[in-house]
This record gives structure tokens, sequence and C-alpha cells, in this order.
């Protein structure tokens, strides 16, 4: 029968027309496996969600690439620099001609490769580029969430971890600052810079931020040392006191010393839930230091929310105690009213050291104004007599800090009409609400 078969033409021939068929078949997916084969075998692959701050640096990174100049499909990010930054970011606008200039920072706009595929070249290697975007709803607000992946074909650990350095090295700034991180749904985002500021500038009762920079060291050198007793890792601090004297400046000043971030958390949020606060902490990028400002005026009672915020005050403990809550992890509250704070969220374990920052003394006056008219082509007697005559006319405990800086600006350059003409009448007192000197200052750089 079968060599009945064989002798037919027909049968023979649909026979050797199927098996070249299916050997076709077969050898259509052979170049697409043997291809996947290959980038599995010899290449790395990365990939980098959006919260994670190395996505920045990668962005800046992906911008200052030739390909991104010949690229006609681009997503932006606005971002600010300081204006002293030699770092070479790709400057796709400059501020001198007609980009907007404030403070120490300047707008630069980052153009790099949008969603989808790009091949690029690092270091005579491949660099195939996929930055996808997913969808999400976060209560009425609609949002989405990035990822690059990057894959470098025959490329090693080590050149991606070069890459990242390289990506790093061209997006921080080459002075010593703070960066400041705020919230993005459930995710941290850093969003402005500023310059580290100069420890004589802020002026507190004698030994108060030597004695923050002293316990914030030693609680970084002592990370052993709590292992060891099977203490959690973590240090909060309680900064109180009237608004304007210097609690919000403390932090930042105090990040700049260490070469830590700050993020920066608002309780006052009908969208933050007890579970996204507690997604937002465990998140916290390393060597940052976590600063929840007023967080006096937001709570009813342990268990409730309020017209203010979406959180609860147990939902505030559980989040800040998190046994996966970030080890190592530094807290700053801030409150004009202290008396107001659950027992609860300050005893010990929570909140290590209460800080209270008051309104200016006479011999903080004297040294504010010491260090504004420095350099002012006065001899040190003539701006130690100006100084005492100014501060004499400080009402001790009256005039917050920031009213006293706000008269000193006015006077910039004038020494001895800001000597003799003292009047903190028309200053508007600090306020805490939202449009606080906190929220300007945070926002001073950008
Ligand atoms: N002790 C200080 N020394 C120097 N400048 C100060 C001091 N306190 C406040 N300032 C100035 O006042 C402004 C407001 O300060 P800051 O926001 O730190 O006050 P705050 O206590 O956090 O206020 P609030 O309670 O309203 O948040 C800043 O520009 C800062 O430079």
């Amino acid at each position: 029968m079968l060599e009945m078969l064989n002798q037919n033409p027909f049968f023979s021939g649909g026979l050797s027309l199927m098996v070249v068929g299916s050997a076709a078949a077969l050898l259509r997916h052979l170049p697409a496996q043997i291809w996947s084969f290959l980038q599995r075998r010899f290449s790395i692959t990365i990939e980098i969600p959006d919260r994670d701050p190395a996505f920045r640096w990668l962005q800046v990174w992906l911008a200052s690439q030739p390909y991104a100049h010949r690229a006609r499909d681009l997503s932006l990010a606005t971002t600010w620099v300081p204006v002293d930054a030699d770092s070479e970011t790709a400057v796709v606008f400059d501020p001198d001609e007609g980009g907007s200039k404030s403070g120490a920072s300047r707008v630069k706009f980052l153009l790099s490769p949008a969603p989808g595929t790009h091949w690029m070249v690092y270091q005579n290697r491949l660099v195939v580029l996929n930055r996808s975007r997913r969808d999400l709803q976060n209560g009425n607000a609609r949002t989405f969430q990035e990822t690059l992946s990057l894959q470098v074909l025959g490329g090693s650990r080590g050149l991606i971890e070069q890459l990242l350095g390289d990506a790093q090295q061209l997006a921080c700034p080459r002075v010593p600052g703070v960066s400041i991180l705020t919230t993005r749904y459930e995710s941290w985002e850093t969003t402005s810079w500023q310059p580290r500021r100069p420890l004589r500038s802020l002026v507190l009762a004698d030994g108060v931020f030597e004695d923050v920079l002293e316990d914030l060291r030693e609680f970084y050198g002592s990370r052993t040392w709590y292992t060891e007793r099977g203490v959690p890792y973590r240090r909060g601090y309680l900064l109180h006191g009237p608004p304007g004297n210097g609690k919000t400046t403390l932090v930042l000043a105090a990040a700049g010393e260490l070469n830590l971030s700050v993020a920066v958390l608002s309780l006052s949020n009908r969208l933050l839930s007890d579970d996204a606060l507690r997604t937002l902490v465990d998140a916290l990028p390393p060597a940052t230091v976590l600063l929840i400002e007023d967080v006096d005026c937001v709570f009813k009672t342990e268990r409730t929310t309020t017209d203010q915020t979406g959180v609860t005050l147990s939902g505030l403990l559980n989040a800040l105690d998190g046994v996966s809550s970030r080890e190592g992890r530094i807290l700053f509250l801030t409150t004009n009213h202290p008396e107001r704070l659950d027992a609860a969220l300050v005893r010990p374990g929570r909140v290590d050291k209460k800080i209270e920052l008051a309104n200016a003394t006479r011999s903080q006056a004297k040294r504010l104004y010491g260090w504004f008219y420095q350099g002012c082509g006065l001899t040190d007697d003539r701006l130690d007599e100006l100084a005492e005559r100014f501060a004499a006319q400080v009402a001790e405990g009256k005039v917050c800090m920031a009213a006293v800086q706000e008269h000193l600006l006015r006077h910039r350059g004038a020494p001895e009409a800001a000597a003799h003409e003292v009047d903190f009448g028309d200053v508007a007192p600090a306020s805490s609400a939202n449009g606080k000197p906190t929220a300007a200052l945070l926002e001073s750089s950008a």
C-alpha cells in the first residue's frame, strides 16, 4: 500500500509540499527566536519605574544623547537647575533668551524620547530603550505611570552601572544643595532644588542648630547599635513655635549639611488616604528626610477624617510605625500648636526630640543684622554699634524672625536706615495656613 502511494505522483508531490511548508513555517520563527536568544544571552536589561530617582537622571541623560536631537517623537519634562551649576544637561531652552530666571535656579526643558522603542549607542554598544506608559485611576483623578526599560546589547552589569552613574552626574547639580521631593499620587518626585544655605544665615537660639546636627550625625553613625539592641532605627523630631521662626529652614539647612534630600508631605489633602500615606512612607528614597508640616490641624478624632484630609490619626501612626517603613528614617514634624497634638503622635519612639523655635530674641536680631550687613563697608565697631541699636528696638519674643528678615530686606544695602527706622507694624505676621512662608520657601527655587 505504501509502495502504491509512493508511486502515486499526486500523493508524493503533496507530501513533499507539506514537508517543505512545515519546514518553512518552522523556520519563519527561527530568526526571531535566534534574535531573542541572543538578546537574552548577550544583553542586559534594566527597568526603571518613574518613582525611582534614577528615572529622572535617565531622562536627563536621554535628553543629552545625539539620538534625542534627531528624534521627532519627544516627551517634555520641565525642570529647574541652579544657575551656577555647570552640569551640561540638554539645554534646549536658554533662559537668557526669554526664559524665566528666579532666585538661584532656572528653567530647563528636557526633551527625551517619547513612549515607544528607540535605538541608540552607548560606549559602542547598541542600547534599546523602551518607554512605556500605563494609565492609573486615583479617586476621581486620572494619571499615568511610566517605566523605562534599557537593554544594552553585548553589555554587562558594569556597563549599566556606568550608564546610571553618568546619568546621575549629568542630572545632579554640581553645587551642593538639597533636592526637594513632593508627592505625586503614591510616589515621590523631585520637584525642586535649593542651594545649600550658609549656616550663619540661620539664626537660632544658641546651640539649637548644632544640637540637631550633632544628633543627626550620631544617629547616622549608630545603625549597628540600634540593630544590636533591637531598637527600630528611626529618629523623629518635633519642631514647634510661632510661624516664621525657621522650622522649615532648619530642616533644609540640616539636610544641606548632611547631603540629604527632603521629602515634604502635606496631610491637608482630601485625596490622601491612609493606604496611600503608608505606601508613601514605605517608598521614601534613601538618604531622605521626611518633613510633615502643620501636623496639628488635620485630625478630628483618631479614626475619622476631616474636610482637610483623607488621613486618620491612626492611619498616620501606622504609616510611621510600619514594619516595612524605611530603616534609618528621619522624621521632622512641624506645628504652630504643639498643645493640640495627640500624645500618641509625639510619644518617645515617634518623636525623640522636641525643639521650640520661639519668636526673635534681641541676640538673634543682632546676629541677623550682622549677617545682613557684613562686608557693607562699615567698620566692625560701627556695625556692632548699629546692630546693638537695631536689636534694642526689637520687642523680645514678640516678632518672628521672618519679620526681622523682611525688615532687613526692605533696607537692603542701607544699614543706617535699617537700624534707625525700625518698624515691624506693617509686616504681615507669618500665617500657617496654606499661603504660609513655608510654601513660598520650598517653592523659592522654582
Ligand atoms: N531663625 C531664623 N534665622 C534666619 N532666618 C529665618 C529664621 N526663621 C525664619 N527665617 C526666615 O523666615 C522665612 C520663613 O521661615 P520658615 O518657613 O522656616 O518658618 P517656619 O517656622 O517654618 O514657618 P511656618 O510655621 O509658617 O511654617 C524664611 O525666609 C527664613 O529665611
